[in-house]
């Protein structure tokens, strides 16, 4: 640190011998310059910032103490933060933190504050521009208070720098905080821009993903939408071409059985001629709901169509299946509505395929559509052989699909 026998003012003129503290004080002025400007700006806490400058100013001048007064909402200047050299050299005595703060043109700092120039007092005990602590030991002998704008000429604060000795700067110690105040301004302009730019870039991601989800979430509804039957709130067809290939590769590769099972209300025609059609709604809205109960999560259950429903119990024998088969057909058939004073009950003809093993062999039965139709044609059977009956597929020769 530079001495203050040392420093030149350059009021004086120079005689060519303090050259060389000449250069000395520049050097220290560009280090404490330099220092500043190696703040990051990222830095969340604003007075973190300001303190760490006072602290690069501390560090390269021959000041005892800088603190910063900065200008709040209400229009008053507090202090913000302080640094001194005791607390520097890691002295347990640090700079009062105390809550001092002044009004516009109140005192030295809110002179400064007020007029926009900078000010200093060559003897704090006799300048009238102190309002306070005249009689405090810890007055300063001299002080220098520079205000802090933006890069808008908009007012951060007062940074003020103080020595013990009464007429202690020079105006070499005055350009330097002229150079300083400046850089330290635009280093906190250029951190609130930075924060604002964080909390904006924060909202826009925040907003992003809320859109980003919204889409997701639309996208998941429109995806079960298309898959699922509006009246009766089972999956539809679309849903089992997706979902039968799972069936078809479990069997492949583990060989498990499957039932496809074809089912088809009887006579419905009647029913909706006979009681309208909302009433054939409300049937179809009772046979789904009924049919759900006889399934496993694991089991694919869709509307087909009109008043044809398919189920195929996967991992499920044949044997298992047709018992399946007839406890629903059983189930349908005990199911009653009240319609017009009537009583009205229906039937359900169901044709029933099974793949096992043996199938997997012939590429007749290798394919979802071809199933569909072996099971069909298993239904038209059981419509055919006086409907209210299951028909499994028999094979190529008994059953012509
Ligand atoms: N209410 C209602 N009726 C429907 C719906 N979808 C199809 N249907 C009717 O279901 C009836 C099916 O009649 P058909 O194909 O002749 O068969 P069916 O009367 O059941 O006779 P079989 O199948 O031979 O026993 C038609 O009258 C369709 O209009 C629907 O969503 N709601």
């Amino acid at each position: 640190m530079v001495s203050g026998s040392m420093l030149l003012s350059l009021d004086k003129d120079w005689d060519g011998t303090n050259v060389q503290d000449l250069i000395v004080d520049l050097v220290n002025a560009l280090s404490a310059v330099r220092s500043l400007s190696e703040i990051s700006c990222e830095m969340a806490d604003e007075k973190a910032v300001i303190r760490l400058a006072l602290s690069c100013l501390l560090s390269n001048q021959d000041i005892e103490r800088c603190s910063f007064f900065i200008l709040g909402d209400d229009g008053s200047l507090s202090n913000v933060t302080g640094v001194s050299v005791t607390e520097q050299a890691g002295s347990d005595v640090l700079i009062a933190q105390n809550t001092m703060s002044f009004r516009m043109g109140e005192g030295i700092i809110g002179t400064a504050a007020a007029t926009g120039e900078m000010q200093h007092s060559s003897n704090c005990i006799e300048d009238e521009r102190f309002t306070s602590g005249r009689d405090s030991e810890s007055m300063p002998g001299s002080i220098i208070c520079t205000p802090v704008f933006t890069l808008h000429k908009e007012l951060i604060g007062v940074l003020n720098v103080s020595h013990s000795e009464p007429d202690f700067f020079t105006v070499w110690h005055m350009r330097l905080l002229q150079v300083f105040s400046n850089i330290l301004g635009q280093l906190i302009t250029n951190r609130r821009l930075f924060q604002q730019m964080e909390i904006q870039i924060a909202l826009r991601t925040a907003e992003l993903e809320r859109l980003v989800e919204e889409t997701r979430r639309l996208k998941d509804y429109y995806v079960s939408m298309s898959m699922q039957d509006q009246l009766t709130g089972l999956h539809n067809r679309r849903y089992f071409y997706d979902q039968v290939e799972l069936a078809f590769a479990q069997h492949n590769r583990y060989e498990y059985p499957f039932c496809l099972l074809m089912m088809d209300i009887d006579h419905f025609k009647s029913i909706n001629d006979d009681f309208g059609h909302a009433f054939g709604d409300e049937v179809l809205i009772t046979v789904a709901g009924a049919l759900k109960k006889q399934v496993r999560s694991t089991d694919i259950l869709v509307r087909f169509g009109g008043e044809e429903f398919v189920i195929i119990f996967v991992n499920t024998s044949c044997d298992n299946g047709k018992t399946f088969a007839e406890r629903i057909r059983d189930n349908i058939k005990s199911l009653k509505w009240q319609v017009d004073g009537k009583q009205i009950q229906l039937t359900m003809s169901i044709g029933l395929y099974c793949m096992v093993p043996e199938s997997s062999n012939d590429n007749r039965y290798n394919d979802i559509d071809q199933i569909i139709h072996c099971a069909d044609t298993a239904l038209y059977r059981a419509k055919a052989n006086g409907r209210d009956r299951v028909e499994v597929f028999a094979g190529p020769l008994a059953d012509k699909p």
